[in-house]
């Protein structure tokens, strides 16, 4: 099983949703920034790590959601960990995704979302109603 850390990240209302490039795996999915779990490594500076390297910002953890796992095709079990977070420096630089939009909670079931994120989506708009 493949641990990944993912982020909420909360402005205004609004939430950071980012698209896979074509070349990433599961391209053209959306998702929430993170990443992988390296050895050793405690979650939250995994997350605030892998957002770094993809968005070139600084986040606060507010608090950690329940995870989802999902089997891919291609026999990866990936256990995706979310936080709810706020921004701590706003200049988004993107690294390695196509684009991010800011998605009201309402928004968030018109994207096309990578599967293991669909359960966190949707815990996620039932908790803000
Ligand atoms: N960061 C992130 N990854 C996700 C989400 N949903 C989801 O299925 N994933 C998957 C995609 C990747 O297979 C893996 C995260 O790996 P990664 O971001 O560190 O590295 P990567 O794209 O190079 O992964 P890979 O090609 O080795 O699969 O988790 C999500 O919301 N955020």
């Amino acid at each position: 099983m493949i641990l990944v850390t993912c982020g909420i990240i909360e402005l205004d209302g609004k939430i950071l949703c980012a698209q896979r490039s074509e070349k990433m795996n599961l391209p053209l999915k959306w998702e929430f920034p993170g990443g992988k779990v390296e050895k050793d490594e405690d979650l939250e500076t995994c997350l605030k790590r892998e957002i770094k390297e993809e968005l070139g910002v600084e986040i606060k953890v507010i608090e950690r959601l329940p995870f989802s796992t999902h089997s891919y095709p291609n026999n990866k079990v990936i256990k995706l960990i979310p936080f709810r977070c706020s921004l701590q420096t706003f200049e988004i630089d993107l690294k390695e995704h196509l684009k991010v939009e800011w998605a009201s909670p309402t928004d968030l079931s018109r994207y096309d979302w990578a599967d293991a994120d669909i359960p966190i989506v949707q815990n996620y708009i039932q908790s803000s109603q």
